[in-house]
C-alpha cells in the first residue's frame, strides 16, 4: 500500500511537472511571440527540466521559471554617430541584464546587423545556465548593437564604440554589470569602451569590462580560451568513449576569436583542420589549413578568408558558408553563429562518417539537428557547456583586477583546463541523475538550473 503511494505520488509530481513546463512556455509564447530565437533557446532547456520539477516541486512552488525567463532589465537605447564624410547614423544598442543571482551580470558585447531583442535575450538566457556551470561567482547578461563593422574605418568604429557606452556607462560597473566581447567586438573594441567608460567615471576601473589587452589590465589566455575551452571540453568527451583529437579529421565553422584558437588547440592535440570559413564563404585543403596564413589574414590584415587561396592555390575556396558542412570530417566545431547547422547539414556530416560535434558558437545546432545528432548516436557537446571557458577566464580576469595582480599564462590556462573538466563532470553527472546517461545536453541544461535554481530560491521572491 505503501509502495502503491509512493508510485501514484511519483506519477502525480510528473504530470504536475510537464503541466508546469508547458503552461510556462505558453506563457513566454503569448508574451514574445516574435522572438524566434528566445523561443527556440527557452523551448531547448525547458525539455530538459521536466524531470527535475518532478523531482523538485518546491521550484514550481517558487516559480523558478516564470522568474527565470522574464529578464531584470532589458535597456535599449539611440547611438548616434558621424562616419568619416560627416553624415550621422543612428544605431540602435542594448543591454540585457537577465540574472543577477550568483554575481555580477556578466556575457559578452555584439556588434552585427542582425542584432535584435530575440537574438540578445536568447544569448544572454544561455548565459546564464553557462556562467553557473563555471562554478564561478557571475550572473548573466548580454548586450550589442545592430551596427555593422563591416567596411568602416578605424575611426568610425572608434567614434560609433565610444557612442555606445556613453550610454551604457550609466548601466554598468565592476560589481553591477560586467561586459566582455563578441561576434564583431575583440580587443581593439573592447579597449575604447574601456577608455570612454574610465574618462565618463573619472576614474580607473579596471574591473568593468573583461577580455582587455593584458598590457592594460586583461588576462592573459582570454584570447584563446573560448577555443581552447571547447577543445578541452570536447577531448574529454571523446576520452571517455575511447576516441580523441589526435589524427583526426576536424572542420571548425568561422575564422574569428573562438574559431582560430579552437583551430590551434585541435592541431596542438594532433588533429587535421581541413576546413574553416567566414560570411562569404569557405575554403578547404585536404591536407590541412596553414593557421598563421588565418591568423594573419583575419586578426592582422582583416581580410576576407577567400585571400587565403592565393597564397595556398592547393585550397579549394567556395562561395556558400553553409556547404562546409559536405566535407567529410570525423569531429565539426561550429565557431561562427547561432543555426549555422540544419537538419540538411546534420544529415550530410552523418553521412559523411561524424563522430563528434562541439558547440563552440552559441546554439550552432538548430533543435532538429541536435535531436538527429543524438539519434544517431553522434557525440554532442552543447554550447552552454563547451564553450564555457571564455568566461570562465573573464571572470578570473575580474578576480586579477580585483587583486591587482596578473596571473601568467600557464596558471591561466591549468585553471581553464580544471573549469572545462569540472564542467563536464557535472554535466555527466546530472545526465545521469535524471534518468539520460551520455545525454550532456540534458546533463549541462540542469546542472546549470539547479546552481541557479537554488540561488533564487534562496534569495526569495523578487
Ligand atoms: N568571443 C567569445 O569569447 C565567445 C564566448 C562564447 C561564445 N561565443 C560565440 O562564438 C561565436 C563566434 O564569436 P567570436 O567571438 O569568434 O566572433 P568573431 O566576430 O570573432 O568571429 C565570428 C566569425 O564567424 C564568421 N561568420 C559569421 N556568420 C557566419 C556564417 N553564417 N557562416 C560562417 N561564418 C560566419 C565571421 O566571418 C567570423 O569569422 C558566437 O556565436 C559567439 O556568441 C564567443
Amino acid at each position: 500500500m505503501r509502495q502503491l503511494t509512493k508510485i501514484e505520488s511519483t506519477q502525480e509530481n510528473r504530470s504536475r511537472a510537464n503541466d508546469y513546463v508547458h503552461e510556462v512556455y505558453e506563457l513566454i509564447k503569448k508574451r514574445n511571440p516574435d522572438e524566434k530565437e528566445f523561443l527556440q533557446a527557452t523551448r531547448e532547456i525547458f525539455d530538459s527540466l521536466r524531470p527535475v520539477f518532478a523531482k523538485h516541486p518546491e521550484y514550481i512552488r517558487n516559480g523558478i521559471l516564470e522568474r527565470l525567463t522574464e529578464p531584470e532589465r532589458i535597456i535599449s537605447f539611440r547611438v548616434s554617430w558621424e562616419d568619416d564624410q560627416g553624415k550621422v547614423h543612428v544605431n540602435r544598442g542594448f543591454r540585457v541584464q537577465f540574472n543577477s543571482d550568483l554575481g555580477p551580470y556578466k556575457g559578452g558585447i555584439r556588434f552585427h546587423p542582425s542584432v535584435n531583442t530575440s537574438i540578445m535575450k536568447f544569448l544572454a538566457f544561455e548565459q546564464i545556465f553557462k556562467n553557473a556551470l563555471t562554478g564561478l561567482p557571475i550572473g548573466a547578461g548580454k548586450g550589442g548593437s545592430d551596427f555593422d563593422p563591416k567596411g568602416k574605418s578605424e575611426r568610425e568604429i572608434m567614434r560609433f564604440t565610444q557612442s555606445f557606452m556613453t550610454e551604457l556607462s550609466k548601466h554598468i560597473g565592476p560589481d553591477v554589470d560586467v561586459p566582455a566581447g563578441d561576434i564583431g567586438v575583440g580587443r581593439r573594441e573592447i579597449g575604447y569602451m574601456f577608455g570612454q567608460y574610465n574618462r565618463l567615471k573619472g576614474g580607473y576601473e579596471a574591473g568593468v569590462l573583461t577580455g582587455k589587452d593584458p598590457n592594460h589590465g586583461g588576462s592573459l589566455g582570454r584570447k584563446e580560451a573560448t577555443g581552447y575551452g571547447t577543445v578541452y571540453f570536447v577531448e574529454e568527451m571523446l576520452n571517455e568513449n575511447s576516441l580523441s583529437f589526435k589524427d583526426s579529421k576536424v572542420i571548425v565553422s568561422g575564422s574569428g576569436n573562438v574559431s582560430t584558437y579552437a583551430i590551434e588547440k585541435a592541431l596542438q592535440l594532433g588533429a587535421t583542420v581541413v576546413a574553416c570559413s567566414d560570411s562569404g564563404g569557405y575554403i578547404y585543403d585536404k591536407n590541412g589549413i596553414n593557421l598563421d596564413t588565418v591568423k594573419r589574414l583575419k586578426e592582422v590584415e582583416q581580410k576576407r578568408i577567400s585571400e587565403y587561396v592565393k597564397e595556398h592555390p592547393e585550397a579549394e575556396y567556395h562561395e556558400d558558408c553553409t556547404a562546409i558542412w559536405s566535407i567529410p570530417c570525423d569531429i565539426a566545431l561550429p565557431c561562427a553563429t547561432q543555426n549555422e547547422i540544419d537538419e540538411i547539414a546534420a544529415h550530410m556530416l552523418i553521412g559523411n562518417g561524424l563522430k563528434a560535434l562541439g558547440e563552440g558558437a552559441n546554439m550552432p545546432c538548430t533543435i532538429e539537428a541536435i535531436t538527429i545528432f543524438m539519434e544517431n548516436g553522434v557525440l554532442f557537446a552543447p554550447a552552454k557547456a563547451a564553450n564555457a571557458g571564455g568566461v570562465a577566464v573573464s571572470a578570473m580576469e575580474m578576480s586579477q583586477n580585483s587583486m591587482r595582480l596578473a596571473w601568467t599564462e600557464e596558471e591561466i590556462d591549468e585553471r581553464l583546463k580544471l573549469v572545462m573538466k569540472n564542467i563536464y563532470e557535472s554535466c555527466k553527472t546530472a545526465a545521469d541523475n535524471f534518468g539520460k546517461p551520455g545525454n550532456l545536453v540534458m546533463g549541462a541544461n540542469v546542472a546549470g538550473f539547479l546552481k541557479v535554481a537554488d540561488a533564487m530560491v534562496a534569495h526569495g521572491i523578487r
